[in-house]
């Protein structure tokens, strides 16, 4: 039996057809400790969102299984918070109530004032103590995502997933926010898996980033350990003389191996390899391509 507080066992997702079956993903095993941030960095298509979904009850995989404490997780449940690209604030309800609405759902017997004591708390380490009282409508995307963010945090999943929850933000309120998701994690220390298209957010925010090959038939690759040391700041992180290792390594993968290992080029599932790209001295130290790597992504 696993170890692991997450454990993802041999989980496949078929699409079935007249002509011919799609095998979106195979024998994808991930195993997560209590605490850890993961991310999962993958083509478009691989079926990261898929795998998310499973893991929050939303979905059922066509075979295999997600265990979480020791018990299998299925269906939907507060123990796993969701959040994804789109916010999905209830429109009609303030930010406060959006959060008060699943705190309460989580500890019936707290008293009105400890509810909205503790929602305020969660809304203020992402920086909205000013906008308690703003309907989604009165917010910009970047609010929205906060109070998401607050949402989720605020009812102390055992587990966190999050679906690239800044793809729809601008550069700078990415930034923003990123600063703010580290905090709120730090403080809460709670296991965190996240879908992620960017490599310097991955390597921001992950103790391991997860590679997954190009579908159809993907599985995961490799865990890359992100040996960075915390706390790690946006501005400072590039001088460490790993980040460059790391960041190569990724990208590398993303350009080249993922399609070199997908299953349609005869890939296997199943086993993940284990990297520790800056302390195995094997990637370069050059400047890495960024547009070789939009274009591959
Ligand atoms: N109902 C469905 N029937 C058939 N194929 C489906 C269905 N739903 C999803 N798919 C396929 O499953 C695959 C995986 O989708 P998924 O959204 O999980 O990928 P992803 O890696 O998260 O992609 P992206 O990065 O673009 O969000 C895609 O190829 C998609 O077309």
């Amino acid at each position: 039996m696993s170890s692991h507080f997450v454990s993802v066992e041999g989980l496949s997702k078929v699409y079935p057809s007249k002509a011919r079956d799609l095998i979106v993903f195979e024998d994808v095993n991930i195993g997560i400790d209590k605490g850890e941030f993961v991310c999962i960095i993958g083509h478009s298509g691989c079926g990261k969102s898929t795998i998310l979904n499973v893991m929050a009850g939303l979905e059922i995989p066509s075979s295999g299984t997600v265990i979480m404490d020791g018990k299998e997780a299925t269906g939907p449940s507060l123990d796993r918070g969701v959040v994804f690209q789109n916010y999905s604030l209830l429109p009609w309800l303030t930010a406060l109530q959006n959060v008060s609405f699943g705190v309460k759902a989580r500890w019936p017997q707290w008293s009105r004032s400890e509810v909205e004591a503790h929602s305020s708390r969660f809304l203020s380490m992402v920086g909205l103590s000013k906008s308690l009282h703003q309907k989604p409508s009165e917010l910009s995307g970047g609010m929205r995502q906060r109070v998401s963010i607050a949402r989720a945090f605020a009812t102390s999943p055992k587990l966190l997933l999050l679906d690239e929850p800044f793809g729809a933000l601008d550069a700078l309120t990415r930034g923003m926010i990123q600063d703010e998701l580290i905090k709120i994690w730090s403080e809460t220390q709670q296991t965190v898996f996240m879908i992620t298209h960017d490599v310097d957010e991955a390597i921001l925010l992950a103790d391991r980033v997860l590679l997954m090959t190009n579908g159809p038939s993907a599985h995961v690759a490799e865990s890359v350990k992100i040996s960075l040391p915390r706390p790690r700041d946006r501005g400072t992180i590039i001088d460490d003389p790993g980040y460059y290792k790391i960041r190569n390594y990724l990208v590398n993968f993303l350009v080249k191996r993922s399609g070199e290992l997908s299953g349609s080029n005869g890939g296997g599932g199943g086993s993940t390899r284990q990297v520790d790209p800056a302390n195995e001295g094997n990637s370069s130290d050059e400047q890495p391509q960024p547009a070789a790597y939009r274009a591959a992504i």
